[in-house]
């Protein structure tokens, strides 16, 4: 891979404060992301991965290595990007289209020009008859896809998805999940996706980054060849079983979980 070509990782690590107070959050790590692809990140928690989402974003500074987004050396927020957080951050006092056009107003383009854009992404997350609607009327799920269009408005070729799903119940989480994949299929966005879900991460991904425990390390990077659109019964799909089982195998030996049960 060219280095103009996606995101390139190289050495990067980040340590946060200094002296005793020091916290290694992650240790060099090295990761290629291909345009266009969709990767999930599972790790425990405190591993690193939201470190490593500001880190490519260019929220926070990394300590060493080197850093390209797009061909561009990482030394500041990222402006080309989307990003979606477990928390649907909207604001009250607009409606659902106009908080999708925030993205709009805070990047002072033409309204008039991503119009079209922002309802024809509210009909794709299934909100076109809630446009005019406020957010208390939503319910956790619609708030979230909201945030996803307003993730995606201006067209970014790169969204970041940092435990999207995290805050949803397990039926509006598998839907969402669903309805993610769809709508990654019809834009060919770069996606990298957080997540604590193995499974999340496996249904969702072309790869997935094992990463274990702090200070974050990538354990494997793992490709899911499972045939798309992955549905509801992908879980019976011979190779989800044996990427989660692997996955879990290695947080199993990492101590991230203790082994119980029936094994
Ligand atoms: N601003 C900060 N200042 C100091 N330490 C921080 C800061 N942000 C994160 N850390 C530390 O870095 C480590 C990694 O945190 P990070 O939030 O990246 O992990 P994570 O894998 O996203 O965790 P979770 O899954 O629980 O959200 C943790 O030990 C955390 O305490």
């Amino acid at each position: 891979m060219t280095a103009s070509s996606g995101i390139s990782i190289r050495g990067v690590s980040k340590v946060y404060g200094q002296g005793e107070r020091a916290t290694t959050a992650l240790a060099p790590i090295d990761l290629d992301i291909e345009p266009g692809e969709f990767v999930a990140i599972v790790g425990p928690s405190g591993c690193g991965k939201s470190t490593l989402l500001r880190l490519i974003t260019g929220l926070v500074p990394r300590t060493g290595g080197e850093l390209t987004v797009f061909g561009k050396s990482v030394n500041a927020p990222v402006t080309d990007i989307g990003i979606v957080f477990q928390q649907p951050i909207l604001l009250e006092w607009r409606n659902v289209l106009e908080n999708v056009l925030f993205q709009i107003d805070m990047r002072g383009l033409d309204r008039a020009r991503y119009m079209p854009k922002a309802l024809e992404l509210l009909k794709a997350v299934g909100l076109e008859d809630f446009a005019d609607r406020r957010p208390y009327e939503l319910s956790g799920g619609m708030r979230q896809r909201a945030s996803i269009a307003r993730g995606l408005v201006h067209e970014p070729p790169l969204l970041m998805m940092d435990e999207a799903f995290g805050a949803l119940d397990a039926l509006t989480r598998e839907q969402m999940r669903i309805d993610l994949e769809r709508l990654w299929m019809e834009t060919r966005k770069t996606v990298v996706f957080i997540t604590h879900s193995i499974d999340e991460a496996v249904l969702l991904a072309d790869r997935v980054v094992v990463m274990s425990p702090r200070p974050g390390r990538i354990e494997t990077i793992m490709t899911i060849d499972i045939p798309r659109p992955r549905g509801l019964g992908a879980r019976k799909d011979p190779r989800f079983v044996a990427a989660t089982d692997a996955i879990t195998e290695i947080f199993l030996e990492r101590g991230v979980f203790s082994a119980g049960g029936h094994g």
